[in-house]
């Protein structure tokens, strides 16, 4: 079957044929090794493939950067966030994960120390059989030296026997000007095919899971348009701040953080029209058109806030290593509005915020009201998306007390992941996104296009709060472990979101109090 016809059977995804996979003869090399996100994120998703089987057959992995560290520090670190290795199985696996990772310290600008981690690579590959010699490359560094890793990848490590992929992280870019400068100096060195951009939330359990509920459901299909739905809320919630990280936040505050890629990657796979088949092509096709019918975010639709010292906790500006005055947003909530037949009058607000009252990430589809007439004040429908924590989906709906009385009460159609599926893993973000970089498979990556669009929808809200067109607005205060601002209540009422009416209780367990 080809990659532009493919689709999904009940139980076998057939999404992963027609792509090269690298089964055998690869090195994984990560660059940053001694850094936050390969500690927390890349080499625990690593243990997990590998723990599962999922890696090539002999794998090795090599980690990269300037600190200098022995084989036991390196080690230390990059196991330092793996979990629940209790069993001798675990164990076992966890002393080979550590045998079959190395590391080379080096500069990021310099010819020579490329050269050396060259040699390292080939030193390895000695040791592999027949020819074909594959390279992922994991850049988790700073933006700042993405360009001169890619090119010094490009001249100094490049396989010239199999496949080289890369895998790029976010920031890509702070506007539309700044992402389309990086993108360029990328693709001079490499191409569209060997580059994997990472967001992922595209690996979240439950953002995928959008295609196959909105898709593969007559009912819900049904009603995904302006004629069901009144608002979209996807929300997400952090209860820290941003100590220790607040130098780089203040460059780049929530939007950036957060919004322009997490909640907008989200949003494109929420409202995108049917792709022709599950290819990555297909797909990301349909991401483009849909992000390409939004018009750049209004100010007057956007909320900004600010955290302050509360509860114990410090404020934003408490932080040494951001400026004293500093108006950078750590909440913002905007709306956006998508100009096509299917979503023309539907306001999708998106809200993100640091040191919040809860950590939650969710997508909230609220319905029309009922025609009125045989009711009065009655709830209306919600579809509930928990991406994170305990992946969920519940509909609100409203039934019948149980009862010699006809009255309506709200209540919930529940599937709560960890009960209704009991036996099985759900894999972390990372998991599933470096095993499909190992694939080759682009579906869940992003693509430059879709990057330009983001940013278009974006840039002109994020230079107004920059200060770069007329004074920088002044973000609203919030306290530590809040909600957020007090403004919000009426930020969303403002865009027809109702809550639902007295009455309704999650989950419902008593009935004699109604
Ligand atoms: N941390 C996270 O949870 C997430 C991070 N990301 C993205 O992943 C990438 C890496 O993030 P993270 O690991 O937090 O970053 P770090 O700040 O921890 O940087 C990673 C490594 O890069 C090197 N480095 C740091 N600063 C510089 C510099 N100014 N110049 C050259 N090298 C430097 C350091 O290694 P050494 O000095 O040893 O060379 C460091 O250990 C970033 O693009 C980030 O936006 C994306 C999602 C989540
Ligand atoms: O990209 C980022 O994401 C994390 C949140 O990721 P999650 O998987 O824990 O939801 C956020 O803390 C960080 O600020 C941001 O850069």
């Amino acid at each position: 079957m080809s990659g532009r016809q493919r689709s999904m059977s009940g139980t076998i995804p057939s999404m992963e044929s027609s792509h090269q996979q690298l089964k055998d003869n690869t090195i994984i090399i990560v660059l940053g090794a001694s850094g936050d996100l390969a500690k927390k994120k890349t080499y625990p998703a690593l243990f997990g493939l590998y723990r599962m089987g999922f890696l090539p057959k002999g794998v090795k992995i090599v980690g990269y950067a300037r600190t200098k560290m022995d084989s036991a520090e390196y080690h230390k670190r990059i196991t330092s966030y793996i979990k629940n290795v209790e069993d001798e199985e675990a164990k076992t696996k966890l002393e080979e994960f550590k045998e079959l990772s190395t590391y080379i310290s080096g500069g990021y600008e310099d010819d020579a120390s490329f050269d050396n981690l060259n040699k390292h690579l080939v030193d390895i590959e000695g040791g592999f059989q027949g020819n074909e010699r594959n390279r992922l490359f994991y850049l988790a560094l700073p933006p700042s030296v993405f360009i001169p890793v890619a090119r010094n990848l490009k001249v100094h490590c490049y396989s010239k026997a199999g496949i080289n992929r890369i895998i790029v992280e976010k920031p890509f870019g702070k506007d539309l000007e700044s992402c389309r400068e990086l993108l360029s100096s990328l693709k001079q060195h490499w191409s569209e095919d060997e580059t994997f951009r990472i967001d992922h939330y595209l690996g979240k359990e439950m953002v995928k899971n959008l295609l196959v509920l909105r898709f593969a459901n007559v009912a819900m299909g049904a009603a995904w348009d302006k004629n069901s739905i009144s608002n979209v809320q996807i929300t997400f919630k952090e209860p820290f701040g941003t100590e220790g990280r607040g130098g780089y936040f203040d460059e780049f505050g929530i939007i950036r953080d957060i919004l322009q890629n997490h909640l907008l990657q989200t949003l494109s796979i929420l409202t995108m029209e049917r792709p022709v088949s599950f290819a990555a092509e297909d797909i990301r096709d349909e991401k483009v058109k849909v992000l390409r019918a939004i018009p750049p975010i209004e100010r007057e639709d956007t909320l900004l806030g600010q955290y302050v010292a509360a509860n114990g906790k410090p404020g934003y500006l408490d932080d040494d290593t951001v400026p004293h005055n500093s108006v950078c947003p750590t909440y913002a909530a905007t709306t956006l509005w998508i100009h096509n037949p299917r979503w023309e009058g539907v306001p999708f607000i998106l809200k993100a915020g640091k040191a919040l009252n809860e950590a939650k990430v969710e997508i909230r589809i609220q319905f029309k009201d009922v025609t009125q007439g045989i009711f009065k004040d009655i709830s209306r429908n919600e579809l509930v998306l928990r991406i994170q924590p305990a992946e969920a989906m519940y509909l609100k709906l409203n039934t019948k007390t149980p009862g010699l009385y006809t009255r309506a009460i709200p209540t919930e159609m529940d599937l709560t992941y960890k009960r209704r599926f009991t036996d099985i893993h759900i894999p972390e973000a990372y998991e599933s996104l470096i095993l499909d970089a190992l694939k080759g498979d682009h579906s869940n990556f992003v693509r430059d296009d879709e990057l330009d669009v983001a940013w278009k929808i974006f840039t002109p809200i994020l230079h107004w709060i920059d200060g770069k067109s007329g004074p920088a607005p002044k973000p609203v205060q919030y306290p530590y472990a809040s909600r957020g601002p007090k403004e919000l209540e009426a930020f969303i009422a403002k865009y027809g979101y109702k809550r639902s009416t007295e009455g309704y209780a999650w989950p419902l367990t008593n009935m004699a109090s109604l």
